[in-house]
């Protein structure tokens, strides 16, 4: 797992990452969220040991990075997709970092073949396209078969079939235990992503909790129930504090409690439900309402 302890960073009077503790489990994907400038790759750079902390600490399976002898076998990272020696073709790119790490070479075709760039292995990388250099990239993170990877705003310049297999990917290699860190300055783009996420702001920790509990944060967020005792449903909700506004005789939306506790609290109570539906469209909205404080870079009229 990462640790990060009290981690900061300064660039003279900015503050890049302001006192961030938090801890990133395996066995499933954190999306690491936060609006442009929040402080996401410096943080990401730090895990590494791109970057020197100015105060406190970060360490993976509690040693710093810079400690774990052949790093890529210990965390697999894809920062910048674009940040590539154009020259050289894909299969020389990753056999140069397979060498350099001590990983046995036939791992190059691989993970080349996991990423569906097999047919352009031996193509210069200058030309391929900002999503060809994202599954570089991620075959670079696979590499070395790492228990933790860390991801870099994967989802720039893939298109739908290529954003589909990346959540597929990240789902696959969480359920293998591993440890998965996704950055994003898009909720709508973790909604499918991540299970938990870590939310950040100015450089400060924000939210640290399952996806479901940060979107109903948002007071705005509703559930729709359909049941046919929609009285009872609705004296069991009100009394755990959430409010129940009455669309038709066996419709309600629900608002100040998630889909599962609505679900838990049915079951309790011996309810039957017929429906359950989150509006998972206002994920988007309860980013916004949380982070607007900590925006630096709100356009002309939203300021
Ligand atoms: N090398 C540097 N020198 C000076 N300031 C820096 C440096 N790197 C980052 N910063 C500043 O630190 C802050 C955080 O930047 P960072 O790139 O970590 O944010 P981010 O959350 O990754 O943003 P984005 O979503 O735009 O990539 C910004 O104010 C940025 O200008």
């Amino acid at each position: 797992m990462i640790e990060a302890t009290h981690l900061t960073k300064r660039y003279g009077a900015t503050v890049a990452v302001d006192d961030l503790t938090f801890t990133v489990a395996p066995g499933r994907v954190t999306g690491f969220l936060g609006p442009n400038g929040a402080g996401k790759s410096t943080t990401l750079r730090m895990i590494l040991g791109l970057n020197a902390p100015s105060g406190g600490a970060v360490t993976v399976n509690g040693v710093p990075f810079a400690g774990h002898p052949r790093g890529l076998r210990h965390v697999g990272a894809l920062l910048d997709a674009q940040d590539i020696h154009g020259g050289r073709s894909a299969h020389a790119h990753l056999a140069a970092l397979a060498r350099s790490n001590r990983i046995p070479p036939a791992r190059v075709d691989e993970v080349l073949h996991e990423v569906g760039l097999a047919k352009a292995a031996r193509r210069r990388i200058g030309g391929f396209s900002l999503g060809m250099k994202q599954r570089l990239g991620i075959a670079g993170a696979l590499l070395g078969d790492p228990p933790v990877l860390l991801f870099d705003e994967p989802l720039n310049g893939l298109d739908p079939e290529g954003v589909r297999w990346v959540r597929g990917l990240f789902r696959r290699l969480a359920a293998e235990g591993r440890t998965v860190f996704v950055s994003s300055h898009m909720m709508a783009e973790m909604h499918q992503t991540a299970d938990h996420l870590i939310v950040i702001g100015q450089g400060r920790l924000i939210a640290d909790q399952a996806l479901e509990e940060f979107a109903a944060r948002d007071t705005s967020l509703s559930v729709t129930v359909k049941t046919p005792d929609l009285a009872a449903l609705t004296d069991a909700l009100t009394a755990e504090g959430a409010s129940v506004h009455q669309e038709t005789d066996e419709v309600g939306r629900v608002t100040g409690l998630t889909a599962a506790r609505i679900g838990d609290l049915a079951h309790q109570h011996h309810i039957a439900l017929h429906q359950l539906t989150s509006e998972t469209s206002s994920l988007e909205s309860a980013f916004m309402s949380i982070t607007a404080a900590s925006v630096d870079y709100l356009a002309g009229e939203a300021r």
